[in-house]
């Protein structure tokens, strides 16, 4: 079965500055991510990982090159259309888990829809299902300083994915965490992708949380250097990883 391409990367450059003192950071990148991908993109410091987050995130612009996600080409849409894909189209997971103080777990898990005007009991159904998912049903009437770093880590990525968005951008999501509490995580997130309908793309530094991808991306000097593939075994796949962190040298960090 073919699945569906959510995201269609392609001669994607992205150059800050302006003319005489200009930095090229993304040098051509094609990529096509499909329903059901786990994509790890890994990389030196400095070598354009979040650069390339933004611009598929829609933050950030390319420069040339474009990026079509569900078919849409993104640099043409505008303000209103941009904010629409955002919405229902993309869910983030940020290292700093960015959940509301004020708002309990639930409140913040169910906020993407009830911003959609969605039903309360819709919200709390849905809100409850991902809740079980994640192990956060005890949790989901505390608020964020009530809970751990990896609690709040897994009610971001409940939010992320209540809307049932195309696909989830994930900046080093165990970043901040214990290896425990990554280990939480990834099996969640890896869970969702499994069994559930959820496309991710992670950026992250750690060969530990590369290797539950399917697929590892390395971003090398504004280039994709090259790909690795899961088999079987994870454990097999994070010792490929580090072999080939180890064969790029010493600026891998
Ligand atoms: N707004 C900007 N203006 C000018 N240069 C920038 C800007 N944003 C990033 N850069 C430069 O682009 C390059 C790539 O940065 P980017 O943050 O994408 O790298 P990264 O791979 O995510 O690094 P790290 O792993 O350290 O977070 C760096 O040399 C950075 O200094």
């Amino acid at each position: 079965m073919t699945e569906k391409k959510i995201v269609e990367i392609k001669n994607l450059t992205k150059t800050y500055g302006t003319r005489g003192f200009q930095t090229k950071v993304l040098k051509g990148i094609d990529l096509m991510i499909f329903q059901h991908d786990f994509i790890a993109i890994m990389g030196p410091s400095g070598s354009g990982k979040t650069t390339l987050l933004n611009i598929l995130s829609t933050i950030d612009k390319p420069t040339q090159g474009s990026v079509f996600l569900d078919g849409k080409e993104i640099s043409k849409l505008k303000n209103k259309e941009l904010s629409k894909l955002r919405r229902d189209k993309i869910g983030f997971i940020f290292q700093d888990y960015n959940l509301l103080d004020t708002m309990t777990l639930q409140d913040n898990i169910a906020l993407p829809l009830s911003l959609n005007g969605v039903p309360a009991d819709t919200c709390i159904r849905r809100t409850r299902e991902l809740a079980e998912m994640f192990g956060l049903e005890q949790h989901l009437k505390k608020y964020p300083y009530q809970l751990s770093g990896g609690q709040k880590q897994r009610g971001s990525a409940c939010r992320a994915m209540i809307t049932d968005p195309e696909i989830i951008f994930a900046d080093e999501p165990t970043g901040a965490l214990d290896s425990k509490s990554s280990r939480d995580l990834l099996d969640c997130l890896s869970a969702a992708n499994d069994q559930g309908n959820a496309t991710i793309l992670m950026v992250t530094h750690d060969a530990f949380s590369a290797s539950y991808a399917k697929d590892v991306y390395i971003l090398n000097d504004g280039m994709m250097k090259c790909q690795l593939t899961r088999g079987k075994s994870r454990k097999d796949f994070y010792d490929r990883i580090v072999d080939m962190q180890a064969s790029m040298g010493s600026d891998f960090s």
